[in-house]
């Protein structure tokens, strides 16, 4: 098992991708911090996750907590260390996508964005870092970022922005972490079919030019990030730091 006796901080675990990381990550052997927002939704679906995870042995805990509060980093810290004692991996996972045209973009929902996405993760990378530094052992740290770090939406003029500084802070964080044994990485998804773009993802041609777009010819699944997380999470990643790893079925390549 890749993860054996480790805990590991999933922000965004309650659905979607995050849910299948941590769901990995406990079959890697970790305990694991189920991250989600707070919402009667998010918690019912973090409690379904706990007793899967417990069907087959695992530990699992949930906090419901605002990623845009930039208190919760250290609210998922000290519940890590009240239930398990330890935090070796964090995963930063937790976003929004509210698809938006950029002319008439509502500042309330360009701030919740980048509060979301980017405020809240740097504050919880921080309180990660922190820990880790004082338990003295590393640590991994990788954020979910995406493919939109390296091309853009027009209707994601605000998203786009968040997810280049998540894979920025990766790097910086690389150089600041590297002395106290701390790997920061960033994971770069391509499109995954999940709840945030299921509305998007409806108009059937809109749906149709992403699947063109990949080379191996269909959306991704959650599934479909769980292993490179946890490759990166893990000690066979242990020389791998500052880099970015773009899990997107061929999308970013496929130019003609
Ligand atoms: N799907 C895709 O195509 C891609 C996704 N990504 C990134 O992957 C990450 C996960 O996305 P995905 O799984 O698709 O999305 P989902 O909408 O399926 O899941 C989002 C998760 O984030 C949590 N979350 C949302 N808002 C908050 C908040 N304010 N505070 C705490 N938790 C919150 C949700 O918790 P709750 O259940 O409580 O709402 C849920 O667990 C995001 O950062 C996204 O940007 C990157 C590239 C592509
Ligand atoms: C929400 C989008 O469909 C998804 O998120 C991203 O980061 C990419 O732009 C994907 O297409």
């Amino acid at each position: 098992m890749l993860l054996a006796d480790k805990t590991v901080i999933v922000t965004g675990a309650s659905r979607g991708i995050g849910r299948a990381v941590a769901l990995e990550c406990a079959h890697q052997g970790a305990r694991v911090v189920i991250g989600h927002s707070g919402s009667a939704q998010g918690r019912t679906a973090a409690f379904s996750l706990m007793e899967e995870i417990s069907g087959f042995g695992g530990h699992g805990i949930e906090v419901g907590s605002d990623a845009a509060d930039l208190d919760t980093g250290g609210r998922l810290v000290a519940a890590a260390l009240d239930a398990f004692g330890s935090v070796d991996v964090f995963v930063n996972n937790a976003g929004i996508c509210p698809f938006h045209s950029f002319l008439d973009m509502p500042r309330e929902t360009y701030l919740r964005t980048v509060d979301t996405n980017l405020n809240g993760a740097y504050f919880a990378v921080q309180a990660a870092a922190n820990q880790m530094k004082k338990q003295g052992n590393g640590g991994a740290i990788i954020a979910v970022s995406s493919i939109s770090a390296l091309v853009g939406g027009g209707m994601q003029t605000h998203y786009t922005p968040t997810k280049a500084g998540l894979h920025s802070l990766m790097q910086s964080c690389a150089i600041a972490l590297g002395p106290y044994g701390i790997r920061c990485n960033t994971v770069l998804p391509g499109t995954i079919a999940t709840d945030i773009n299921q509305e998007d993802l409806a108009d059937e041609e809109k749906r149709a030019y992403m699947i063109r777009r990949t080379t191996l010819g269909r959306l991704g699944a959650p599934e479909d990030i769980a292993g490179p997380v946890v490759f990166l999470a893990s000690d066979m990643a242990r020389y791998v730091t500052g880099a970015a790893l773009l899990v997107d079925g061929g999308m970013f390549v496929n130019l003609q």
